[in-house]
Order: C-alpha cells, then structure tokens, then sequence
C-alpha cells in the first residue's frame, strides 16, 4: 500500500531526501514549503508529487512527516503540530543538526517523535542544490528515546534505507556534543577567520592572496546564516565548552610562539597531521563524504574545459572544482570533486586514459 510522506522545508536537505525517496515507488512525497514559490519549483523539477495548498491537511493525509526545516523553524512547527489532526500512528521526524532541543520539545507532542540527521551536506541551500545521491555513505543518524517502539524504528530505517546512508542511532546528548566538535565549533572558527580577513586594513591586497588554503578552511562560512544562527542558539553549552577547550588552547600555543623554540613548534604540527591523516576517509565512516581527484594540469587556457568536457562526454557528475595553487612557471593542482567514490574511479580512469596528466587520490 502507498505510503503518503509529507516533507516541510523544500531546501537543500528537504529536497534531497524529497528525491531519493522518490526511488522507493510505492511512496508518494507531498512537500510544503513556507515559500510557495519553493513549493512550485519544487514540483516542477519533479523532486515532490504534490505539493498541497493546506499543510494541515497534508499532515492529516501523512504516514510520515519530515520537518526539513532551520532548527528553530523546526521547533515551532512542531508546537503547531499539536493541533493538527494526526493519523494515529503516524512517525513525525526531522533532518536538524540539533537534536537535544528538538528532542525535549517532542515530549509535548501526542505523537511519535524520532529525531534524525542526515550528516551531509554542503554550504549551499535552497532547493536548486538539491541532489538524490546526496546522503550516499554519509552517517543518517537518528535519535529515539524511550518512547520510540522497535516496530516504528525499524520502519523508519527501512523507509530511510533508499537514501543509501548509513544509519545510526545515537542518544540526542551525545549527538550535539560529538556535532559541537566535528560540524558547529569548526563552523564558528571558519567565520572567525573571514572576519579576520575583513579587518585586515593594512594591505587591501591580502584578499586576492586568499586562496588555496584560506579558501578550502573556510568553505563552510559561505552557508546559510539563519540556519547556523539557530544551531548555534541551540546547542550553546556545548559550543561554548569547546570555545573554552579551544581559548585554552590558544593560550598554550601563543606561550609556544612566544619562546620560539622550533621543537615544540614542529611537534605541534606534527601531532596535528598525523590525526588529521589517520581520520576515516570520506565514504569509509567520515562524516561528509566528497570525493576529490587532484590533477596535475599546465597553466594553460582552456584547459579546465578541456578536462570538464571529457568528463561530461561520459556523464560524470561534478560536484565541485577548484585549483589549489597555479604560479606562471609551475604546474598547478587541480582539485575535482565528486559525488560517489565510483564517479572518481570512473573520472580518473577518463582523465588518464584520455590526457597526459597526473591524477592521484589524496
Ligand atoms: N545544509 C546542510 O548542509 C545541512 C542541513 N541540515 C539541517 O537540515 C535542515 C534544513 O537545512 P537546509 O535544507 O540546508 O536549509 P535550506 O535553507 O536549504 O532550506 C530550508 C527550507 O525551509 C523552508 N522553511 C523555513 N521555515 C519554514 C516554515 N516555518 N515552514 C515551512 N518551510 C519553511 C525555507 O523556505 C527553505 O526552503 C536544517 O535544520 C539544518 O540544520 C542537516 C544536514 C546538512
Ligand atoms: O559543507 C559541509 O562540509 C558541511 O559541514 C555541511 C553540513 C552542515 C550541517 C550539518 O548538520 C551537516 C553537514
């Protein structure tokens, strides 16, 4: 029988879970969005069967229903929840990146509330971003508590399943401490290191020396501001503790710097690169899985189109591009992103049977 899932928030999370859902063809996905021009968009790109006026009356029709929403958005929405007329056993969820706030504004509800997280994403929104393979490989974690049944777990595993993520479930208080560490704190240094540039007067040319390095450590800064002003109300405390881990830190290094020793210095570095070089590699465990292919390529014009070109005559999907370093007498670096782990295999085999450059996985 077909199952009616209803998704509130046609960004792009709502809108990516709209579309792998799409795969299963037993399901019918309504969607509704606070924009009704999201909404319309939506339904025209086929990511939503429907897209119905009344959200209450959406909600009434659903077996499941999504919150894919900003956090506080979230919060509200399912306060209002509570006054709509629910089938029995419906499953309410959502995709926020809080979920200890979320979690104790579900005990108000007369329904089924199971917290959930798909750990992928990028620093674009909206629902042109929107892409099926997004989750693929990437940790979907979710949070029941002690009113969540076997039977109602299972079932929103097996519906989650077509989205090819690995799910886990997880207490919501070690989610948000793990997710301070690895995704919301790292959030706040990256837009602290742009406002750093921002006030650099001295030499107005350091902004066009931003590149490489700067650019790849602070990507996520250019992501939606209203959804990370609400993780960050949200998971405050835990945030605030790794600024304070982070604070003491900083203390250790600056009297490191101060005695100058080169030493320390190294091993510093050192201890840094060895953890950072033994992390899980994207699709075997990491969190945010993209695939990168590095190209050695000549300064030369014309050559990105050269190498996209190729890639696209065997309709290979990219998901980013961006050269790390290109001087007028060296060879620059070339980094393509992918989706998959197969659609990198499958470039690299392209780009090397196809050219005389170097490609090699980091
Ligand atoms: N962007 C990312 O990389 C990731 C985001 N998340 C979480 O998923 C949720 C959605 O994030 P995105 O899709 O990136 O955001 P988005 O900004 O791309 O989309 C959010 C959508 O929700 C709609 N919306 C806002 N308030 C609404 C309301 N009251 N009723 C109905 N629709 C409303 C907006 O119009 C927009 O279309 C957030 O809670 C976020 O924390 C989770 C994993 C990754
Ligand atoms: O772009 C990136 O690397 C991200 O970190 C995206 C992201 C943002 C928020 C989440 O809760 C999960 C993933």
């Amino acid at each position: 029988m077909t199952k009616h899932i209803l998704i509130i928030g046609l960004g792009l999370i709502g809108g990516s879970l709209a579309k792998a859902l799409q795969r299963n063809k037993d399901i019918h996905v309504a969607g509704y969005d606070a924009s009704a021009l999201t909404a319309r968009k939506a339904f025209k790109m086929g990511i939503i069967h429907s897209s119905p006026p009344s959200l209450e009356q959406a909600a009434a029709e659903a077996d499941v229903i999504v919150f894919a929403t900003p956090v506080g958005a979230t919060i509200k929405l399912m306060e209002q929840s509570k006054y709509w007329n629910l089938k029995d056993d419906v499953i309410l969820t959502d995709t926020g990146s809080t979920k200890l706030q979320i979690m104790e504004a579900s005990k108000k509800l007369n329904h089924l509330f199971i917290g959930g997280h798909p750990m992928a994403g990028s620093h674009k929104s909206g629902v042109e971003a929107a892409k099926e393979v997004l989750f693929e490989n990437a940790f979907y974690i979710l949070t029941p508590d002690e009113k969540t049944d076997e039977k109602s777990l299972q079932f929103l595993k097996d519906l989650l399943s077509v989205t090819k993520a690995k799910i886990k479930v997880l207490a919501a208080e070690e989610h948000d401490h793990m997710t301070a560490v690895v995704s919301h704190f790292p959030h706040l240094i990256a837009a602290s290191l742009v406002h750093q540039l921002d006030q650099e007067d001295k030499f107005p040319f350091t902004r066009q020396l931003a590149a490489g390095g700067f650019r790849d450590t602070t990507r996520i800064a250019s992501a939606n501001p209203e959804m990370w002003r609400d993780i960050t109300t949200q998971n405050n405390a835990m945030i605030v503790h790794q600024l304070d881990n982070w604070m003491q830190q900083m203390e250790q290094l600056k009297e490191m710097l101060q005695t100058n020793d080169p030493e320390p210095i190294q091993q510093f570095f050192n201890h840094a690169k060895v953890v950072r070089d033994e992390l899980p590699i994207a699709g075997h465990g990491a969190m945010f899985s993209v695939f990168d292919l590095y190209i050695d390529i000549p300064d030369v014009p014309g050559i990105i189109s050269e190498l996209t070109g190729y890639l696209a005559e065997e309709q290979i999907s990219i998901v980013n591009i961006r050269i790390l370093e290109t001087r007028e007498d060296v060879f620059g670096i070339l980094v393509i992103s992918f989706q998959t782990n197969e659609d990198r295999a499958r470039a690299q085999k392209c780009i090397s049977t196809r050219t005389v450059y170097d490609t090699y996985i980091s």
